[in-house]
């Protein structure tokens, strides 16, 4: 349109903010962003209603439900956690954990590896034990999970084949936690990223989708990266555009203790959401 003239050869706007977020990632510190989310005062075990066992909480439901299973489940934009996957690791036979930048990779691999100097995850995968109420040992369900880690892959959801063109076996059930809000520049990037993961999904796929509501911004060290607000309404739409039906959403309220100045997120959301049958 008039006014909008941009000098010939350069990137149309979303395009230079994709490439932008992806440069605002290369700051990224892996420990600091563990430090600020997935320590106390975030990683309150006592009550239910604080913020991470009311995430676990969420995945072992959608578990329990027994509809989720299959060979493959992927991990869209995993980060340097594997929370995340701790309900899911008895309904598969393989778990492809998924990340943009290496130091996450390397973080996961490490933890994979059971290196020293590895995150303390017993504390969440002795509470999703405890709530699973299988009886199971948290230290067999570490293992468990160790041994389903098989793949930890580079991934850019921004892309059109977000795993490359090698990559062709769509999987059975995917995951995504607190990663496309946080690497899209705007709505529109943000739908098209979810329709990119979407292409991984087998039709009838179950998709679990943990989310920030109307965060701006959030730190991860000298990082501090942009993020598009979305509210519970533009979640269902961009699911319901992109052919989903939505099982379950859930919504959290972040309480002010734990508004503690990493970020600006008011609340999180989790969905169970299941692909169409046929494109
Ligand atoms: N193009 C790309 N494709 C795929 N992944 C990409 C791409 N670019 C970056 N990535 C990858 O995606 C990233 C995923 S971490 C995103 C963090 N999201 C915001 C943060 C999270 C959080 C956690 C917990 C709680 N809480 O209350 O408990 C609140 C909040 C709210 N703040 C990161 O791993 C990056 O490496």
């Amino acid at each position: 349109c008039a006014g909008q003239q941009r000098t010939p050869g350069s990137d149309p706007p979303a395009m230079s903010s994709i490439a932008a977020v992806g440069e605002s990632y290369q700051k990224f510190n892996p420990r600091a962003y563990l430090q600020n989310n997935y320590m106390p005062p975030r990683a309150n075990f006592s009550s239910e209603d604080c913020v991470v066992p009311w995430k676990l909480r969420c995945l072992a439901d959608a578990f329990a439900t027994g509809d989720i299973h299959g060979r493959t489940l992927i991990d869209i934009g995993s980060g340097p956690t594997i929370y995340q996957l701790l309900s899911a690791c008895d309904h598969f036979e393989e778990i492809i954990a998924t990340d943009y930048l290496e130091v996450n990779r390397e973080v996961l691999r490490r933890w994979v590896q059971d290196e020293p100097d590895s995150f303390d995850w017993s504390p969440y995968i002795k509470h999703v034990c405890r709530i699973e109420g299988k009886g199971e040992q948290w230290k067999e369900k570490e293992q468990k999970l160790r041994g389903k880690l098989r793949q930890i892959l580079p991934i850019d959801v921004h892309q059109p084949e977000p795993l490359g063109s090698q990559f062709c076996q769509p999987a059975d059930a995917l995951v995504s936690t607190f990663c496309l809000e946080a690497v899209s520049p705007d709505r529109p990037s943000f739908e098209r990223a979810l329709h990119n993961v979407t292409t991984l999904l087998q039709p009838r796929g179950h998709f679990l989708l943990i989310g920030a509501l109307e965060e701006t911004f959030y730190l991860a060290g000298e990082a501090k990266l942009s993020v598009v607000p979305v509210s519970e309404p533009d979640v269902r739409e961009a699911l319901s555009k992109t052919g989903y039906h939505i099982h379950d959403f859930r919504t959290y309220l972040m309480p002010p203790g734990l508004k503690i100045g990493v970020d600006d997120v008011s609340g999180v959301f989790f969905v169970h959401a299941q692909k169409a049958a046929v494109a």
